[in-house]
């Protein structure tokens, strides 16, 4: 496989986070506007934005979100670092993505949750239009965040639902906030038909992806403990769950130390519905490119492969019957060359 090719080729992603994907220079930007300057310039600040080589678990991986937050508390940010991810995408010829991000975390300077999701869709929309990538959002619950706050996230997902969101997600500590926590949280979600995607079996048990499916997730972000318990990965074949594997992150956050153990061609043979995604293009210091091209060199991936992982990921998108057609259709066409 040739990265050329990889990043000519068209791709779907459904796992990508909004604020782990703000480039520096954006970042400088916003701080130079809001008069907020970085302390950091250059290699300095691209170290403080991505995982650190010896990183060694996800709360670590999670500390690189505070250098950012602190300047996505205005409309004008969050609109422009939405904007520019899909000015990123473009690049490398993604024809739709699902942008996920915690609304109540740009909220500390009183924002409130509608004109926060409205600041990201209007700037997915205005990328949508310049560039021709399609955009949905999907609105992140924080594990750590109390009951009612998350509540406040679902109810925005039915506010936006069809305005530009798409599903709910819960993302964060998830070592000591299992699944089980949000039993009422998701199933408001469930009861109201939202499609629900749980970042879940990122921290070693594959028991909070069992609940996640039991509690109505029709995808599972990360998902590498199901390889450590055949009744959840059987569960995951019966029920048609979508995979959103994201192999950087995956290492980075130590969910796995050694190639031998990732399980994407334990999961790709068992038959499971896996995506491929880059979770966090700045904190994972990657592409969607990158991340294909890893899978090239480390499984000898061929072209027909990376396709079907791209239907998986339509078959998977919270995304209509006819736009699903089209994505289908778009990526037959594109990979009939390399075949
Ligand atoms: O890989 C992840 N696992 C759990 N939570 C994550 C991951 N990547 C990012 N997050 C968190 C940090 C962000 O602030 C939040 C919303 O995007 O989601
Ligand atoms: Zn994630």
């Amino acid at each position: 496989m040739k990265r050329e090719i990889i990043k000519r080729l068209p791709k779907i992603e459904l796992h990508c986070h909004l604020d782990g994907s703000v480039r520096p220079h954006i970042l400088e930007q916003i701080a130079e506007q809001q008069n907020q300057p970085l302390p950091w310039t250059g290699d300095a600040l691209k170290n403080k934005l991505v995982a650190p080589e010896d990183c060694t678990s996800l709360l670590e991986y999670l500390e690189r979100f505070d250098v950012v937050l602190p300047y996505l508390q205005e409309e004008s940010a969050i609109e422009l670092i939405s904007y520019d991810l899909i000015a990123q995408v473009a690049e490398e010829n993604v024809r739709y993505i699902e942008v996920r991000f915690a609304p109540l975390l740009f909220n500390r300077k009183g924002l409130t949750i509608e004109q926060i999701v409205t600041a990201v869709v209007m700037g997915l929309k205005r990328g949508e239009k310049e560039f021709g990538v399609k955009a949905n959002a999907l609105l992140c619950g924080m594990r750590h965040h109390d009951e009612t706050t998350n509540q406040s996230v679902v109810n925005a997902v039915r506010q936006f639902y069809g305005k530009g969101v798409v599903g709910f997600d819960l993302a964060g500590d998830e070592a000591n906030y299992p699944t089980a926590l949000f039993e009422s949280v998701v199933s408001i979600a469930k009861e109201h038909d939202l499609p629900i995607t749980l970042h879940a079996g990122e921290c070693g048990c594959p028991h909070n992806v069992m609940t996640a499916i039991e509690l109505g997730a029709t995808r599972i972000g990360h998902g590498i403990a199901i390889q450590k318990d055949d009744s959840v990965l059987n569960a995951c074949l019966t029920n048609q769950t979508t995979i959103e594997m994201c192999p950087t992150s995956n290492f980075q956050t130590k969910a796995v130390t050694e190639l031998k153990d990732y399980p994407f061609q334990k999961f790709l043979d068992a038959g499971l519905n896996i995506t491929i995604n880059t979770d966090n293009r700045t904190v994972s210091n990657t592409t969607l490119t990158d991340e294909y091209e890893k899978l090239a060199n480390w499984y000898h991936i061929d072209y027909a492969c990376m396709e079907k992982l791209n239907h998986n990921a339509v078959n998977g998108a919270f995304t209509s019957e006819t736009e699903k057609e089209h994505l289908h259709a778009y990526l037959t066409a594109g990979y009939a060359d390399y075949r």
